[in-house]
C-alpha cells in the first residue's frame, strides 16, 4: 500500500479487516517496523478520536509522531496554483507539503469539506495537493469526500459484532442543527458496497448522497421501514449534496429512539463520534446494551495500525 487516500488504495479490503482483527491480539508485534520512521499529522479541523488513535497506533508501531493544528500553529497556505499571494496566506501548499515530506515518513491530514462550493470539495483539492508534492505517503485523517479510516474501523466493529453471515445494516441519517460534510456517509456507503451486508440508506427526501458513494444500496425515504429487522443501525448526520452544504430540514422525527431500535433485530447502534446527545440520538439508546460506539471508536487504533503497517512495510 503506498497511499490510503480512499477504498481504491486497498487490494483486498476483506483481508485488511482480518488482519487488523489479528493485529488487536499482539499489538506490539511489529514495534521495530517503523523503528527511526516519523509520521506527521496534520489536522485543518477538530479531532479527538483520528488524533489519538493514529498516535496510538503509530506508536504501537515504533514511529515518532508530530502533530500540527495548521490553522493555528502554521502558516495559512494557499492551495491555489498561479495566484499572487498577497492575501492572508503566507505559504503555498507547495512548499509546504514538500518540506515536511523532507520532515516526515508519511503524512496522515485532516482537511474537511468546506461545504461552498461542490466541484471543489469534489476535487478533494487539498488532501490531492498534498500526494502531488509531499513525496511521501499519504494517509486521509478525514478529507472533503471521504474518511476511510473510520470506514475500515466500522469493518472491523461489523465484522466482530455481526450474528449472521449477512447481515442488515442501515446507513440513516440523524438531524443536526450545522452543515456537516457528506464524508463519513459517502465512505461508510463506498466500503459496504463491497462488503456481504445487505445496505439499506434512509434519509428525508434531498438527502440522496452522491451517485458514485450510493452505488447498490437501497435508498429509503422511510426510517422506520428501513428499520425493520435491521442488524446494525449506523447514524450520521450530512449536509445536502443535491442542495450543496444545505441544511434542508432538522426535523426531530428523524432521531434515533428506542422505540425504533425496537424495529431491528436486536439492533446494534453505530456513531463515528462525535455524537449530539438526544439531538441525533436518545440517551436511552447511546447508554443501551445495543449501542457499541465505544468498541467502534477502539477499533480505530487497528484500523489506523493495520494501515500504517501496510505502508511502512512498502517503504
Ligand atoms: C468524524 C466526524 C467529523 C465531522 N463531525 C462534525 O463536524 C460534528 C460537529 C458538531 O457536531 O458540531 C463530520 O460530520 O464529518
Ligand atoms: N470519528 C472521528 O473521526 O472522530 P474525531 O473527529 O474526534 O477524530
Amino acid at each position: 500500500m503506498k497511499n490510503f487516500i480512499s477504498l481504491a488504495d486497498v487490494s483486498d479490503p476483506k483481508a485488511l479487516v482480518q488482519e487488523a482483527i489479528q493485529l488487536k491480539k499482539n499489538p506490539f508485534a511489529d514495534k521495530a517496523l517503523g523503528k527511526n520512521k516519523t509520521i506527521g499529522l496534520l489536522f485543518f479541523n477538530s479531532s479527538l478520536r483520528t488524533r489519538l488513535s493514529t498516535q496510538k497506533a503509530a506508536q504501537n508501531l515504533g514511529m515518532e509522531v508530530m502533530v500540527m493544528n495548521v490553522n493555528q500553529d502554521s502558516w495559512g497556505l494557499e492551495m491555489m496554483d498561479g495566484v499572487v499571494m498577497n492575501g492572508d496566506k503566507a505559504e503555498h501548499v507547495k512548499e509546504a507539503a514538500a518540506v515536511i515530506g523532507q520532515y516526515c515518513d508519511i503524512i496522515a491530514v485532516r482537511s474537511f469539506a468546506e461545504l461552498k462550493d461542490r466541484n471543489a470539495d469534489y476535487q478533494e483539492i487539498v488532501i490531492n495537493k498534498f500526494k502531488q508534492y509531499a513525496g511521501v505517503p499519504i494517509v486521509n485523517l478525514e478529507s472533503a469526500t471521504r474518511h476511510p479510516l473510520q470506514s475500515l474501523a466500522d469493518c472491523i466493529t461489523i465484522e466482530e459484532y455481526k450474528t449472521k453471515p449477512r447481515p442488515k445494516v442501515v446507513l440513516t441519517w440523524a438531524p443536526h442543527f450545522k452543515s456537516l460534510p457528506q464524508a463519513v456517509a459517502n465512505s461508510f456507503s463506498e466500503w459496504m458496497n463491497v462488503w456481504d451486508v445487505d445496505f439499506v440508506v434512509t434519509h428525508p427526501e434531498g438527502y440522496d448522497l452522491a451517485p458514485e458513494f450510493v452505488g447498490n444500496a437501497q435508498v429509503v425515504y422511510n426510517q422506520r421501514e428501513a428499520f425493520e429487522g435491521a442488524d446494525f443501525i449506523y447514524t450520521k448526520n450530512w449536509s445536502s449534496y443535491k442542495d450543496y452544504g444545505k441544511v434542508l430540514t432538522q426535523n426531530p422525527d428523524w432521531m434515533i429512539t428506542m422505540d425504533k431500535m425496537r424495529l431491528t433485530n436486536n439492533g446494534k447502534f453505530m456513531h463515528c463520534l462525535p455524537v449530539r446527545r438526544n439531538l441525533k440520538v436518545t440517551d436511552e439508546v447511546l447508554d443501551s446494551p445495543q449501542s457499541i460506539v465505544i468498541p467502534q471508536a477502539g477499533n480505530r487504533v487497528w484500523s489506523a495500525q493495520v494501515v500504517l503497517k501496510q505502508i511502512l512495510s512498502g517503504l
